[in-house]
């Protein structure tokens, strides 16, 4: 336990520096490659554990302490110590003993005896100073004041089980490849792995318990990808049909490019800004058995690497605050600040206006994002079809009484969608 809770802590005080947690963690599992998986998978826990409850175990802390605690990494092993003790099942006197030897090793060294007193404070007073804890906004539901703001304007109705959702675990959803299986030949082999499962879409079934992809029957061969159902809908609402020429404008990792091939023979083409990223499109497609062609490029400046012929279909899966998926990237809720949404905003209009002059005459778009912020859903869909009179806004079926927005559930993440067709 004495590394989990030193490395959940540093990669925690990270975070709380500015970097994301995905950056955070990578670095350490570079600085730190014998660590074995199990202590990773707990380091993991921890961290996003953590995240998840900030807002909690933040105010908790606060209640405990005399004066604020001025080294980050002692606050972090403190916060890190509150969620072992209240979100888990280990014994708390080891995470106290554990946490006195992680703290004298922590900074200065110096913090042994306030750790000590710290936590054993918390377990003698534990109900007291949670009810005190979850008394504001930000200790109640674990989200920052201006994002819980935000929510309760945009959703009067759902914002408390919006924001709820976005602290829960998220659902392991699968996407069977039509290409290879089918979800009920692949419901048998779950059953043969024992696995429980249901069918929740076309191509959708959801794993009652995750578990790692080596678990997954044929996950290598590439029977089936995760793909959270939310994110299944892009391929099914762009409509595409054998022989279609599509762009696919934001595609990295290539969870949708991978659906759309698996659903049609396409002339696909692929664009991201982020060689990186782009370099895992084309693994997952090659784990898949499918291909597209993969193009590095801007896709707010197609003059850039377009060669001018229309295409039939278009996905902007724009980058987005990612709102939507905070349950899945914890972190997401402490860095975001509200000015980054204004940003989003701009950038997607201005993207979503250079992606339009590439569609075919009776060509569709697909707009979407994973965010539950309106300036980048509808405000942003109805900003675009009031710039262009030959966008024609077509239904989006997704099942929801809002038109294309998902609001986050335990079926499925935050998403939004927005289809657009060109006058012929
Ligand atoms: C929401 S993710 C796309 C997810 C992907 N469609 C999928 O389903 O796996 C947004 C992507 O947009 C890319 N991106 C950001 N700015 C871009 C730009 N100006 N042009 C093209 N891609 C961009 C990011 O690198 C990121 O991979």
């Amino acid at each position: 336990m004495f590394a989990t809770q030193k490395y959940a802590s540093q990669s925690l005080s990270a975070v709380l520096a500015g970097q994301t947690l995905t950056e955070a963690l990578s670095e350490l599992w570079k600085a730190m490659p014998d660590l074995r998986p199990q202590q990773r998978g707990a380091i993991q826990d921890l961290s996003y554990g953590t995240l998840r409850h900030f807002g909690l175990l933040d105010n908790t802390l606060k209640l405990l302490l005399n004066k604020p605690v001025h080294e980050p990494a002692l606050k972090a092993l403190l916060l890190v110590c509150l969620y072992q003790l209240q979100f888990t099942r280990a014994a708390p006197y080891s995470v106290v003993d554990h946490a006195v030897k992680v703290a004298s090793h922590t900074g200065s060294g110096q913090g042994k005896g306030l750790v000590n007193a710290i936590l054993r404070n918390f377990l003698r007073r534990r109900d007291t100073i949670l009810n005190e804890a979850r008394h504001n906004d930000y200790g109640k539901w674990s989200h920052p004041q201006w994002w819980v703001n935000a929510m309760r304007e945009a959703w009067p109705a759902q914002w408390e089980s919006i924001l709820n959702a976005g602290n829960q675990h998220p659902p392991l959803t699968l996407r069977v490849n039509r290409h290879r299986s089918n979800v009920e030949q692949y419901m048998a082999l779950l059953a043969e792995a024992g696995l429980e499962a249901s069918v929740t879409g076309k191509d959708a079934i959801r794993l009652r318990y995750p578990v790692g992809v080596d678990r997954l029957p044929g996950f290598f061969d590439g029977l089936v990808s995760v793909q959270d159902l939310g994110a299944q809908y892009a391929a099914q609402l762009l409509d595409v049909q054998d022989g279609m020429r599509v762009l696919d404008a934001c595609s990295a990792p290539g969870g949708k490019t991978g659906h759309l091939l698996e659903t049609a023979t396409l002339d696909l083409t692929a664009v991201d800004s982020d060689a990186q990223r782009l370099t895992r499109v084309g693994d997952n497609l090659q784990r898949l058995g499918l291909s597209a062609k993969l193009v590095r490029g801007d896709a707010s400046r197609p003059k850039e690497w377009w060669d001018g012929t229309p295409f039939d279909r278009v996905l902007a899966d724009v980058p987005c605050s990612a709102s939507g998926v905070a349950r899945r990237h914890p972190d997401i809720k402490w860095l975001r600040r509200p000015e980054d949404i204004v940003q989003f905003a701009q950038q997607q209009a201005v993207m979503l206006d250079a992606l339009w002059g590439l569609v075919a005459p009776g060509g569709k778009l697909l707009y979407a994002t994973c965010s539950i912020f309106p300036a980048e859903n509808k405000d942003q869909a109805a900003a675009f079809a009031a710039r262009n009179a030959d966008a024609q806004r077509l239904p989006v079926n997704v099942g929801t009484a809002d038109d294309g927005q998902l609001l986050p559930n335990p079926e499925h993440d935050g998403f939004y969608y927005a289809l657009f067709q060109k006058a012929r």
